[in-house]
């Protein structure tokens, strides 16, 4: 039997909705504001078996999964698999590519639910995300682990933060804010008149465009917008293919009518293609790299003339995240931090760190601390728990971090030490690289890798302030950033210096590991649109709010008082 759901006959659908909407009507919640807590899979405990027994069936198992236009299922011919990136003989799941015509008739079927959808109240839309983070804090939570571990090769931990905690905190914390937007009214001076606001979805289509590091931002950048009343056509990353499918069919299970979001595996050209040119694009919530926000951008830029309304873009792209060290810093938290940031994931967070700027004065402690940690850092598969971090993802990141690892080792202003190799017979792994950079503007400074590969820079002491300027200028992103000083004035010089190179800022701590409410992500420069998903002021990007002003007394005249 399957791990993931089945899809369920048209009938049974139609009782989950019956039942969703008398579950909706009883009550509404409104849950209060609290990040959900990030179980420790201590050996022994009963999270850490649930997890290892997932594991192994989804390691064994190739789900089959459909393309879904409304309530039916289709496949077509252009079948792909998707693989564990640690062992790539392991086929995990069999999909296949929506082409242009289905897409189409996605759109259509969007469109056809579309005023049904907006029409429910908010809470009642509400209710399924609140349902669906309880059904992935409790009985999923293993699943969507599982399935996070053996597509997108996360250690438990890393597979934790992200499509437990992560999700529902998006899930629980968007209702919440949405609840809380559609309170928000204007003032009423004049008892003769009524001002009210309508919180309405967008005219026309969503299309959420996810990227395959983080289970979360699939379910966040299709479901936000489904949330606030609009529909979605999700095309989900290729590489996380296993894990989004069953953030879908939680969503479906708690009561999301079909058609409000359409899941459309798709080739990402074909895909941006088709929904580009269709009239009734309203918005594209989209995360990945910079060349592909870059496209979309100029296809609705050539298309303009042809939309019924200005598509919202939002995209949250790339980084090239920096630790500053300042002579006052505290050596142990720098090592740590720098270990975690740059090497977590195998570096694969938009927010990791890539290049650390350390003070000449420091550098041997540093230096130290950093190599004496890399000999500690385990690399392997998942299902091994003391494993610090897996393979990259698919063989385009392998080759592009080798590409990386040959410059290093052949440039002149570049050292390699520790690491340096990568594999790909069994599965892609890359070795956790330290270089040193004696180059400030080396491409192993500017560019984003993607990959675990961090390059460090060493300064004179007493140039901090021109480093500071140089960390600003040196790539063109602006997305995360640490400053690690003990001294309060060099960390406000740092702000300021420092103020437009990162959209989250972080003082003696590392530069991963944003929470949902606590630390709203996002960046701008070309780190993004910078809309703060996991924030309040994200919701208001999927909605158009309709001013309502009701006169309770008639019009008498038309002429003014001045005129008498
Ligand atoms: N700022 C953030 O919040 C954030 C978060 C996660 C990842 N990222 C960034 O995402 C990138 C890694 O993700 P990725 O490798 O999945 O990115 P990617 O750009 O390769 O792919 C993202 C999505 O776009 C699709 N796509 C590709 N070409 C397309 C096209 N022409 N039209 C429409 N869709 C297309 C892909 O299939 C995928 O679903 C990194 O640059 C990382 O920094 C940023
Ligand atoms: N929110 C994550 C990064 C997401 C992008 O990959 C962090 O803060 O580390």
């Amino acid at each position: 039997m399957s791990l993931l759901f089945r899809l369920q006959p048209k009938t049974k659908f139609i009782r989950a909705c019956t039942n969703a909407r008398a579950f909706l009507s009883s009550s509404v919640r409104c849950l209060q504001l609290k990040n959900e807590p990030i179980l420790a899979f201590a050996p022994g405990s009963k999270e850490r078996e649930d997890v290892r027994a997932k594991l192994q069936e989804v390691q064994s198992h190739t789900e089959d999964i459909p393309i879904v236009i409304g309530n039916e299922e289709i496949h077509t011919n252009d079948v792909h698999y998707q693989v564990s990136p640690y062992k790539h003989s392991q086929k995990i799941a069999r999909y296949c590519y929506a082409t242009p015509d289905l897409i189409n008739s996605a759109i259509e079927n969007a469109l056809s639910v579309r005023h049904e959808w907006e029409a429910r109240s908010l809470s009642d839309r509400a209710q399924i995300f609140f349902k669906a983070a309880d059904v992935l804090s409790g009985e999923k939570r293993a699943d969507i682990l599982a399935t996070t571990m053996a597509g997108q090769a996360k250690n438990v931990v890393q597979a934790e933060i992200d499509a437990a905690p992560e999700l529902i905190d998006f899930f629980r914390f968007n209702a919440n804010y949405a609840l809380e937007l559609e309170r928000n009214q204007p003032i009423n001076p004049d008892p003769s008149i009524v001002n009210t606001v309508e919180y309405r979805g967008l005219e026309g289509f969503i299309a959420a465009i996810s990227p395959f590091n983080f289970t979360a931002i699939g379910g966040n950048l299709a479901g936000t917008p489904a949330l606030m009343g609009n529909v979605v056509l999700w095309k989900p990353s290729d590489t996380a293919m296993l894990s989004n499918w069953l953030v879908y069919r939680i969503l479906r299970e708690c009561g999301l009518p079909p058609g409000v979001i359409q899941f459309l595996p798709a080739h990402g050209p074909v895909f941006g293609d088709t929904v580009t040119q269709s009239s009734d694009l309203a918005g594209i919530n989209f995360t990945g790299s910079v060349p592909t926000f870059t496209n979309l951008w100029q296809q609705v830029g050539q298309n303009l003339p042809r939309y019924k309304t200005f598509p919202r873009l939002a995209g949250e792209c790339g980084g090239k995240n920096y630790h500053f060290v300042h002579s006052s810093a505290d050596v142990e938290s720098v090592v740590n931090g720098t270990i975690r940031s740059a090497f977590e994931f195998g570096g694969q967070k938009c927010s990791a760190c890539s290049r650390a700027y350390v003070p000449k004065s420091l550098w041997p402690q540093v230096r130290d601390g950093l190599l004496d940690k890399h000999k500690d850092i385990k690399m392997g598969n998942p299902d091994d728990f003391s494993v610090f971090l897996s393979a990259v993802i698919d063989k385009a990141s392998f080759d592009r971090n080798k590409s990386y690892l040959e410059h290093a080792k052949s440039s002149r202003d570049v050292e390699v030490l520790a690491g340096g190799s990568c594999d790909d017979s069994v599965g892609y792994f890359v070795e956790p690289t330290i270089v040193q950079c004696h180059n400030q503007k080396d491409k192993l400074m500017q560019e984003e890798i993607f990959g675990p590969v961090l390059s460090c820079y060493v300064y004179d002491d007493d140039d901090y302030k021109e480093v500071l300027k140089l960390i600003d200028s040196t790539s063109s992103f602006g997305l995360t950033g640490s400053v690690f000083s003990k001294d309060e004035s060099v960390v406000d010089e740092a702000k300021a210096i420092l103020r437009q190179s990162a959209g989250n800022f972080y003082i003696n701590d590392k530069s991963t590991g944003s929470v949902v409410g606590q630390q709203w992500f996002g960046g701008s420069r070309k780190s993004g649109t910078n809309d703060k998903p996991g924030s309040p002021h994200y919701l208001l990007r999927w909605v158009s709010p309709q001013a309502i002003k009701r006169s309770k007394v008639p019009l008498k005249d038309w002429r003014y008082p001045s005129m008498e």
